[in-house]
C-alpha cells in the first residue's frame, strides 16, 4: 500500500516507471497508426497511462510539495489514478474505447 501511496524513486518503482513509459512510447503511435481502436492496444493503453503518469506525478510531488503536504498530495493523486484507471477501463469495455475516442476529436 505504501508503495502505490508513495510512488517514488525505489528500484523496483523505478523498472516499473520506465516499462510504462516505453510501453507508452510504443503504444500511442500504434494506435494512432490504427484505422479502428484496437481492444487489446486500448487496454493496455488504459493500464500503461495510469501507472506512468501516477509515478510520475509522484516524483513531482517529491520535488516540489513541502514535506507536511506530501501526504494528503500523494493520497488525492492516488484517488485521481484510480478514478482515471476505471475510467479509461469503462470507456474501454462499454464506450468506444481510448483510440476512437481520441481520434473522434479530429473528426466532425
Ligand atoms: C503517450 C503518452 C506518454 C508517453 C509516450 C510518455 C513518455 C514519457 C517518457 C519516455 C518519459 C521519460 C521517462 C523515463 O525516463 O522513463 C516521461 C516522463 C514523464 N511523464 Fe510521460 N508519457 C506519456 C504520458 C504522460 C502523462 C499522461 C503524464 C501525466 C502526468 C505524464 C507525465 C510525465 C512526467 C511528469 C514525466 C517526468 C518524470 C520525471 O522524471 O521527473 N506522461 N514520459
Amino acid at each position: 500500500m505504501s508503495g502505490v501511496l508513495n510512488a517514488d524513486r525505489g528500484r523496483g518503482m523505478m523498472k516499473i516507471y520506465h516499462a510504462s513509459s516505453i510501453a507508452l512510447a510504443a503504444l500511442a503511435p500504434a494506435a494512432a497508426a490504427m484505422p479502428e481502436g484496437q481492444l487489446a492496444i486500448d487496454v493496455a493503453l488504459g493500464a500503461a497511462m495510469p501507472v506512468h503518469s501516477h509515478i510520475a506525478m509522484n516524483f513531482i510531488i517529491s520535488d516540489y510539495v513541502p514535506k507536511g503536504a506530501r501526504g494528503p498530495t500523494r493520497a488525492a493523486t492516488l484517488a485521481l489514478t484510480a478514478a482515471t484507471a476505471v475510467g479509461l477501463f469503462k470507456l474501454n469495455t462499454q464506450g468506444d474505447g481510448i483510440t476512437r475516442t481520441v481520434k473522434s476529436l479530429w473528426k466532425a
